[in-house]
């Protein structure tokens, strides 16, 4: 893996030196620096965007059909170096090989996905009046700041990119701080994709320079994916700026009902899925997992322990390809390991302790908490490897306090009978509802966003085509007409 110290800025398809401080990315799996680099100056970061701004209407102006044949070349790109590519995912990540692999091939199929997106709802219309023609057309927004996860540190920043400049905008991207190398490699597949001149930006930094490019006055929008956190400082910050779009994509407390489910292994293989796939670190993963009192609930659980306790954690690359590989940093994992003792200090009962497995890596087993019996649980994301568990007796109860929290990204129920899920599709607040399916790995042809704190009210994947664009309805005739007619009080001779 090299180790760039220059081109780590991209402005103007130029690669330039951070002129910031120093930061560099680490493996998360050996503890490794993998990238060195400098922040991205605010003059840099003013320069990225007047360079979005000079490239804009030309690239908007330019053919869907030429937008489509970049969008095309960056697909053969992706898939002529995914293997190398998946390799730097899983080396900053921390992912298996297996799991960055999938996150190449979501990358590559979102761009026929957004292409369909694009024209089935923003599309151009036409129909007949008396003597006009009626469009509905869509135009771009213009420039707009992406801000990505570390997560999913190619194909959900890829989410907003691909349908934004599908659209006719250009953009200034400002990736996840700890998965720089991603990014810049993304951004090296554009260029050969033959991407023109200040199409995409890539501004590389902390904090510091997000909040540049999020307060900078010119630029028509931004769309965010990371934590609700974050944001909700950013929400604060457009208020006062309803001409600015700004889509917000956030986490989730998600809640996973399982209700008589005869196939007890079945069930507990949804619940792994949906709760420590990605060592936890999706924003859809089941944080909260309710457990019917009965003699099925007790089974389903004492496989799950069984299950999750036989859970292979391993190196991103070893032959012997584990379920969950370390997570993004030490620092996020000690962060678990303090609020599962956090949980235990409220009266908690560990069924499987999440431990930090070595030191100076992200690497953790999974944890399995009860936390039936404990009053004022923290309605707060732990964006890891832990599920809370909670018995309940009836159904109703279990569902109002799976609704018991301010967001609601993702939820789904387990069991046997189509009536409870009926009944539960109903009640249930989430932006994703599944039934007997794991919660995580939600289809990028459909709309994904959560509502409450998880989001605000711009879904993204398939419905990330409507916030790329604004509609534009036209009443056109090829000359002025003189009605035979005219309104009362007019005299035009
Ligand atoms: N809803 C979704 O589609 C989705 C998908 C993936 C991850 N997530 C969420 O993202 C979170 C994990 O990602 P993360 O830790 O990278 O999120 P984060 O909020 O820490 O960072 C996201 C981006 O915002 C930038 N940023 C952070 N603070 C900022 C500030 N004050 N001003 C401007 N920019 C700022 C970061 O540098 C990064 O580029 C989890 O909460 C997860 O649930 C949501
Ligand atoms: O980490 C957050 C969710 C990741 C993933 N969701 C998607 O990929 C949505 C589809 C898309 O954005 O194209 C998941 O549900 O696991």
């Amino acid at each position: 893996m090299s180790i760039e110290t220059q081109s780590t800025q991209l402005i103007n398809n130029q690669w330039h030196a951070g002129l910031g401080h120093d930061f560099n990315s680490i493996n998360p799996s050996n503890g490794q620096i993998i990238w060195q680099g400098k922040t991205a100056s605010k003059e840099q970061v003013d320069t990225a965007v007047k360079s979005a701004r000079l490239a804009q209407l030309a690239w908007a102006e330019s053919s869907i059909e030429n937008r489509i044949t970049i969008l095309e070349n960056f697909v053969a790109q992706l898939k002529k170096h995914s293997e190398e590519f998946a390799t730097i995912i899983a080396s900053e990540t921390g992912k298996p090989l297996w799991e960055s692999r999938t996150e190449v091939g979501a990358m590559a199929g979102k761009v026929a996905i957004s292409i369909n997106a694009h024209n089935e709802r923003t599309g151009t219309t036409e129909n007949s009046m008396p003597g006009a023609k009626a469009f509905i057309r869509h135009k771009p927004h213009g420039v707009v700041a992406i801000f990505g996860p570390y997560n999913f540190p190619g194909h959900l920043p890829n989410g907003h990119i691909v349908p934004a400049i599908l659209a006719g905008n250009t953009v200034v991207f400002k990736p996840s701080e700890l998965t720089p190398l991603v990014a810049q490699y993304t951004l090296s597949l554009w260029l050969k994709a033959g991407l023109p001149a200040g199409v995409i930006n890539l501004v590389q930094g902390e904090v510091q320079t997000g909040i540049a490019l999020a307060s900078h006055q010119d630029t028509d929008g931004l769309f965010f994916t990371g934590s609700s956190n974050t944001g909700h400082l950013l929400h604060k910050q457009f208020a006062g700026h309803p001409g600015k779009i700004l889509a917000l994509e956030m986490g989730g407390n998600n809640p996973l009902i399982i209700k008589g489910v005869a196939d007890v292994s079945a069930a507990v293989h949804d619940i792994i899925q949906s709760g420590f796939i990605t060592s936890g670190q999706r924003c859809t993963c089941a944080r909260r997992v309710f457990i019917e009192n009965t003699p099925n609930g007790d089974a389903i659980l004492e496989k799950l322990i069984t299950a999750t306790k036989q859970i292979n954690v391993a190196d991103s690359f070893s032959e012997d390809q584990p379920f969950m590989g370390a997570m993004i940093s030490e620092k996020a994992a000690l962060g678990m390991v303090a609020a599962q003792q956090q949980l235990l200090s409220m009266g908690a009962k560990s069924l499987v302790t999440l431990a930090h497995l070595k030191s100076g890596t992200g690497f953790v087993s999974p944890g399995i908490i009860d936390v039936t019996n404990v009053a004022d649980i923290p309605d707060e994301e732990h964006f890891g490897p832990l599920i809370k568990v909670y018995r309940y007796n009836d159904f109703d109860s279990a569902i109002s306090e799976a609704n018991n929290t301010s967001f609601g990204l993702s939820a789904g129920l387990l069991s046997d009978s189509r009536d409870d899920y009926d009944h539960f599709l109903k009640r249930i607040r989430a932006g994703i509802v599944n039934w007997n399916r794991p919660i995580t790995g939600a289809s990028s042809a459909a709309p994904f966003g959560g509502i409450g704190a998880s989001g605000n009210h711009r879904a993204s994947a398939y419905y990330a085509a409507d916030y790329c664009s604004y509609p534009v309805a036209s009443v056109e005739a090829s000359q002025v007409n003189l009605p035979t007619t005219l309104a009362p009080g007019l005299i035009i001779e």
